[in-house]
């Protein structure tokens, strides 16, 4: 028989709370949903789990507890010392403080799920304490839909680490939210006179694949966090010459971000400024269909050159990253000692709630 698992969920927006339908729909299931927290409010209670996915949002806002994450991690640190059970937090965040607590649960003993990518590609230090406290108390940290959703990048690259393999070069589009911006906008064909490029950004928030605020995608840093965290895996395989990159800032992205909608506090906001700018997009569509190109938001990790950017560029209508993507498809190109001269490739829709939430519970299931 399975063992219980008591799950924590930090985080219920687009994905926490598609996570928590399909986590309450398994059938049979050894976890307990002891816990869910947002950033107002924390329903915690061992004797009584959630249960019911129609309903957990009402028990939710009904709580009248505060949440205090230094409260959270001694109940569950107690929990893992008095049960013969596992305990996992599941952040489902972008926030850096709920990052920085990932070692303190690890060293207790509590595992870590999550989509979020801030503990893994901001300062070195913390993604070092991280597997420190990890190998330390035996607890896992699962962080699969930290680059590309659910497709299996991380489990790939570090299943080619671990095995010896030597990783020559990745490449590809690693944003949903910019494949599928530009996908839409930029398709050779039909420029000049496609969409304009709010319009695309627009619906790309509308189906969930930006991060909270849409400017930490278009500015390059969600593919700068996910370059970061695929370099630190594959600086370790033979011959790497990459460097041990301090922060996702380290290295040389493109921004897309017009100088005068820079530091926009709010999403709203910015997507309402945005058309101010569509003409600047639309002359660069032009200049890439004259070559009979078109734009495409691309990231490489050269280990042979130990080099790591991120930027927009014009690719050939016959070149896989126009032909082969829609929606917001990643493709992810393995180029090593193994898969020479073919690539590994893994491609599929990079971002939105159903198949983040499956890859994180895919990560939770790991667990048992
Ligand atoms: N959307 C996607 O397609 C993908 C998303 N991801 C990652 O998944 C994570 C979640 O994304 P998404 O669901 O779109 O984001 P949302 O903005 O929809 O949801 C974020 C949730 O986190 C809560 N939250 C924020 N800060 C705290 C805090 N300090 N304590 C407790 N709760 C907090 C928010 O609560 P409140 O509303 O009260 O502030 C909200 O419930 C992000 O890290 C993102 O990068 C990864 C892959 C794909
Ligand atoms: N905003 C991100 C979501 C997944 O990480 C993206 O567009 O890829
Ligand atoms: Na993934």
């Amino acid at each position: 028989m399975a063992p219980t698992v008591f799950v924590a969920v930090i985080g219920a927006g687009l994905v926490g709370a598609e996570f928590i339908r399909q986590l309450l729909s398994i059938p049979n299931s050894p976890f307990k949903l002891i816990c869910i927290a947002e950033s107002t409010c924390i329903y915690y209670d061992e004797a009584k789990p959630i249960t019911d996915v129609a309903t957990w949002r009402q028990t939710l806002s009904a709580s009248t507890e505060q949440p205090d994450m230094h409260l959270l991690t001694r109940r569950l640190s107690a929990l893992v010392s008095a049960a013969s059970s596992k305990v996992a937090v599941v952040d489902n965040t972008s926030s850096q403080h709920v990052a920085s607590l990932y070692p303190v649960w690890l060293r207790a003993g509590i595992n870590v799920v999550t989509p979020n990518k801030k503990a893994f590609s901001g300062d070195v230090a913390l993604w070092e304490d991280i597997l420190a406290a990890s190998a330390q108390s035996g607890a896992k940290c699962y962080h699969e839909c930290s680059v590309g959703a659910a497709l299996p990048v991380i489990s790939t690259l570090k299943e080619l680490v671990a095995t010896g393999d030597k990783i020559i070069k990745i490449e590809g589009v690693f944003s949903g939210t910019m494949s599928y911006i530009f996908n839409e906008f930029s398709t050779g064909h039909a420029d000049p006179g496609g969409p304009s490029f709010s319009s695309v950004v627009k619906q790309a928030r509308e189906k969930g694949y930006t991060e909270p605020h849409p400017a930490d995608d278009l500015n390059g840093f969600d593919v700068a966090r996910k370059l970061t965290i695929l370099s630190r895996i594959a600086a370790q395989s033979p011959a790497s010459h990459l460097p041990r990159l301090q922060t996702f800032q380290s290295f040389r992205t493109t921004s897309l971000i017009p100088a005068a909608l820079e530091g926009i506090p709010t999403g709203d906001e910015f997507i309402a400024r945005l058309p101010e700018f569509d003409a600047e997009f639309a002359a660069m569509r032009t200049e890439a269909s004259k070559e009979g190109k078109v734009l495409r938001f691309v990231g490489v990790i050269d280990p042979v050159k130990g080099e790591v950017k991120a930027g927009l560029e014009r690719y050939p209508m016959t070149h896989p990253f126009a032909t082969s993507l829609g929606g917001s498809d990643n493709i992810i190109m393995f180029h090593t000692e193994r898969y020479s001269p073919r690539p590994l490739i893994v491609q599929g829709a990079g971002a939105g709630a159903a198949v983040t939430a499956m890859g994180v519970l895919g990560d939770l299931l790991k667990l048992l």
